[in-house]
């Protein structure tokens, strides 16, 4: 029996997916343990350390055997960690000069650390593994929760402030039935990532930190909300519509087009080659997006020619006969990577991100074109290419010379910033396409940052200032005769996506849990009805607005 009331939390929804299930959070980073001298002997802190690494190692390797497939691999050569003999010396030493066990662990481990961190290279990433290694030793030693994500043996809903990409990416998708989180508006990384993976998923909600483990809630993304103790009622509700969403999306999949017959080809957004059969089976037309730089979000160094020809030779594969859009690394901000930009910056949004980074560190950018054009020479897709953050007409001329100069035939930009999208008929003179990120665009065009729940209100692709900026794209495109993609979050919203048609757009991409919803409402309207729409959400004065409008104007 549950309670007869329940209490609903508001947040903004990623997708309309709606699941059932009791809350796990995700515990905090452990801060780091103090230096002060231990108040017992060296060999009893001696004792506490060395249970607590085998406890650790035997926990991790456990969750490998379970886990099975490469992910055993990693997870046991995580514990082959926390038995390394000279780490376990190194530990040893630091005990015999009076430490705690939980400060000697930290500092050996640091040390070990930073050692392969110089080392470069496979080593170097390797890192971020110890790390975890001795957060998990110190939370053992502390009798805490270890950080991360958890993995208990049942499945459940993740509340966490926000989630790295790292963390997301790793999501064991059997257990996490759905994602709340406390920061992070609705294209953030975490928002993307869990849109990806078909995560239930709603983010920003403010106190989704006061949520304790084992209660049971109801999180709907069509709504934003997620319903506390709910009742049978409504878990029953609940339930029946996760079902009917699931029987709804193995449809039709067939090419996206509009009432008229009017096409636009639906793509998909991807991070790495391992989604390709999961979008074609969903029915993407070929790839508007493919985010290199999630292939290296943990690489400490610059990924080589060969290693990314590799990555690319197998998503071409996937997509023969198809088009495939790839960007060049888009590093900064939200997606840190260490080898293009790793200064720390007062406002890494504005900073040295997207094409700046790799205008800044050339050679990379150089050996990303060849790569690809290297896998483009061996393989059948149709290739384009094209710059992150480009807020230039001078910065679009660099990139697409360099790019035809490395064997691409196929050249262009993203409109993300707004000079892009108002210079939009001078951009199209050098660019082959242009493809509007709407997440950064909404970001740029509202001043508020995308990653900041508190100001995740602002961060609504549908204001008509930000559509003013898509308009202004799409009719350079139809001057120009230039196709004009949409890749952001915007796409993915079914609604939306008919109005953006209407402003230009002459292809859709998106994650490809969101193809179905999309394909069905384009299915509704003519290229007319598309236009209709995007005058009134034009004439709106603010998101609330025009999401009103063409929303009435589509059900009369
Ligand atoms: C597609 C986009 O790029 P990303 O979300 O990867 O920054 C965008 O900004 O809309
Ligand atoms: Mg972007």
């Amino acid at each position: 029996m549950t309670d007869v009331t329940s209490r609903r939390l508001q947040g903004t929804g990623i997708g309309r997916g709606i699941a059932v299930g009791q809350v796990l959070r995700m515990p905090d980073p452990l801060p780091e343990p103090d230096d002060t001298p231990s108040a017992l002997t060296p060999d009893a802190e001696k004792e506490r350390a060395r249970a607590s690494l085998a406890a650790t190692a035997a926990i991790i390797r456990h969750r490998g055997e379970r886990a099975g497939g490469s992910a055993k691999d990693v997870l046991e050569a995580q514990a082959f960690m926390a038995e390394d003999p000279t780490l376990i010396d190194d530990v040893g030493e630091r005990l015999d000069s009076g430490k705690t066990a939980e400060r000697a662990v930290f500092e050996a481990f640091a040390a070990f650390r930073d050692l392969l961190v110089s080392m470069g290279g496979y080593m170097g990433e390797r890192a971020t593994d110890l790390d975890d290694v001795s957060q998990r030793v110190v939370a053992h030693l502390r009798g805490v929760a270890a950080p991360g994500v958890p993995d208990p043996d049942f499945a459940f809903v993740l509340v966490a402030r926000d989630l790295a990409p790292a963390d997301t990416a790793l999501l064991d998708l059997e257990k996490v039935l759905a994602l709340v989180t406390s920061d992070g508006g609705p294209t953030s990384h975490t928002a993307i990532l869990a849109r990806e993976k078909s995560i239930v998923a709603v983010v920003g909600v403010a106190d989704a930190l006061d949520l304790a483990d084992g209660t049971e809630v109801i999180v709907d993304a069509s709504t934003g909300t997620v319903t506390v103790s709910p009742t049978d009622d409504e878990r029953a509700q609940a339930l029946e519509r996760a079902e009917e969403l699931r029987s709804a999306r193995s449809a039709d999949t067939g090419p996206g087009r509009l009432a008229d017959g009017t096409e636009v080809p639906l793509l998909a957004n991807l991070g790495s080659a391992d989604g390709a059969e999961d979008a074609l089976a969903k029915g993407a037309e070929g790839v508007g997006l493919f985010r290199t730089e999630f292939l290296f979000l943990d690489s400490t160094s610059a990924p080589t020619v060969d290693e990314q020809k590799a990555q690319y030779v197998r998503l071409l594969q996937a997509f023969a006969g198809k088009k495939v859009v790839v960007r060049a690394l888009d590093a900064g901000a939200d997606k840190p990577l260490s080898f293009l930009n790793d200064a720390p910056e007062e406002n890494p949004a504005l900073g040295l991100r997207g094409l700046r980074a790799l205008r800044a560190n050339e050679p990379i950018l150089r050996d990303q074109l060849r790569a690809l054009a290297a896998a483009d020479a061996e393989t059948d897709a149709d290739v384009w290419v094209m710059a992150p953050m480009v807020s230039t007409v001078e910065e679009t001329r660099y990139f697409t010379a360099l790019a035809r100069e490395c064997g691409l035939k196929t050249a262009g930009v993203m409109v993300e910033v707004p000079s892009s999208a108002l210079l939009a008929d001078r951009i199209l003179a050098d660019a082959d396409f242009a493809s509007i990120g709407t997440n950064d665009l909404t970001q740029y065009t509202l001043a508020a940052d995308r990653l900041l729940g508190s100001v995740a209100s602002f961060q609504d692709p549908w204001h008509p200032a930000v559509l003013k900026l898509v308009g202004e794209v799409g009719k350079a495109g139809q001057q120009l005769g230039k196709p004009v993609g949409i890749c952001g979050e915007a796409a993915a919203d079914p609604l939306l996506a008919v109005v953006l048609v209407g402003l230009g757009a002459t292809t859709l991409s998106m994650s490809p849990a969101a193809l179905a919803d999309v394909r069905a409402e384009l299915a509704r309207f003519t290229l007319d009805d598309a236009r209709r729409f995007a005058d009134l959400a034009l004439s709106a004065n603010s998101a609330i607005e025009a999401r009103a409008a063409v929303t009435a104007a589509s059900i009369s």
